[in-house]
């Protein structure tokens, strides 16, 4: 049987938004192949190494404990891993396997929802929060995984039809979860910031009640897994983002001098990164890398990303405390509401909207605040 298609459109589609691979995809024994929308023609290979000799590099791993307790060795070697790599793993946050257990089955069970179900969350026209992709123009590809992306903080950013209205169950371990990532999310910041010298006051003014949001992400088995990306290349446009890659299945990589690498899975452990708000503050030390997420031909993925961000009140711009006559802002100072907006008028895309800062792209935007297409659509 052939997939119904109309003109460009996508399965599920409505103009805005794609809803579902699981469903339309994967539940179709008679599809054969992959529909074109996901087929990512120019991918870069993942590197692979059996070679026991020659182990692949690994992300630094931190105990949060002993960072805690620092001797000034454990922040520089922080300060190291946030400049070097972007990323790193967290052991020991305090955080119980019992909490991260259930957080676990209860995502994995609101992904096999009923179709009909999870469409009550469905994005729409216009906005970025609720389950689906959003479809900016007609020849845009699709990743092979299902998201539901929403503002969890400050609470009455919350969409009434999103977080109050999910499965009670899945609802008040998402609201525990949540509460506890917040305290180790602000400890994090802390500890970035005085890593790097910042001035305390600066750290707090920017992040204190910030905005907060998480994506819960679905991969299915993909029956061909090199011709898509679960999740596109990009960086993440966070202050730090930590994710929990939550039913233990790799499938993250990070571009590290070019070559793709993936992130093994530490029980238990969340792996934390710098995003491109981060390197802003820091004016460019620390570095928001890019990422993406391959999948797998027989098991199934799914991870919770919590992205800590400035209150929408404040700027976001280099700290004003590392700045001098020898370091100079590299960025653009603007409003978090004002980034925010520009952020989620573009495609999850590589590192282009951090480039657009740095540059002058971004004046062009706010001036025209044009959706235009192609280059953010790819
Ligand atoms: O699922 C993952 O491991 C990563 C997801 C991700 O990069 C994101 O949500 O920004
Ligand atoms: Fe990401």
């Amino acid at each position: 049987m052939a997939l119904s298609e109309e003109g460009n459109s996508v399965f599920r589609s409505t103009p805005n938004s794609f809803l579902g691979v699981m469903d339309e995809v994967i539940n179709k024994p008679e599809i054969m192949g992959i529909p074109e929308y996901f087929i990512r023609s120019n991918k870069e290979p993942s590197i692979l190494s059996n070679d026991e000799t020659n182990p692949l590099p690994t992300i630094p791993i931190f105990d949060f404990q002993t960072l805690l307790c620092d001797d000034g060795i454990q922040l520089h070697n922080l300060y190291s891993a946030c400049k070097d790599w972007g990323f790193f793993q967290l052991v020991n946050h305090g955080v119980s396997s019992e909490l991260l257990e259930k957080l676990k089955l209860e995502i994995g069970n609101f992904f096999k929802l009923p179709f009909e179900e999870k469409r009550k969350y469905q994005l729409k026209q216009g906005d970025f929060q609720g389950y689906g992709t959003v479809i900016r123009c007609g020849g845009q590809k699709l990743d092979w995984g299902d998201r539901f992306f929403m503002i969890t903080n400050p609470i009455e950013r919350r969409k009434p039809n999103l977080f109050p209205q999910l499965p009670p169950s899945l609802r008040d371990t998402l609201e525990t979860y949540i509460s506890k990532l917040q305290k180790l999310g602000m400890t994090l910041l802390g500890l970035l910031g005085k890593a790097i010298k910042m001035d305390m006051k600066e750290v707090e003014k920017i992040f204190d009640d910030g905005n907060q949001s998480v994506r819960m992400t679905y991969y299915p088995p993909c029956p061909q897994p090199d011709l898509v990306d679960g999740i596109n290349p990009h960086s993440d446009g966070s202050g730090i983002t930590i994710l929990n890659q939550a039913n233990g299945v790799e499938g993250l990589e990070i571009k590290k001098n070019g070559l793709w690498i993936p992130i093994t899975f530490l029980p238990d452990a969340f792996v934390i990164n710098i995003g491109d708000i981060m390197e802003i503050v820091s004016n460019g030390v620390y570095s928001s890398i890019e990422h993406r997420v391959t999948v797998n031909k027989e098991k199934e993925r799914f991870s919770i990303g919590m992205f800590f961000n400035p209150k929408f009140e404040a700027d976001v711009g280099p700290a004003k405390s590392l700045i001098s006559s020898e370091n100079p802002p590299l960025f653009k100072t603007l409003l978090m509401e004002d980034y925010s907006k520009y952020f989620f008028s573009r495609n999850l895309r590589e590192k282009t909207h951090i480039t657009a800062l740095f540059l002058s792209h971004l004046q062009r935007f706010f001036k025209k605040n044009k959706r235009c297409g192609n280059e953010r659509c790819k």
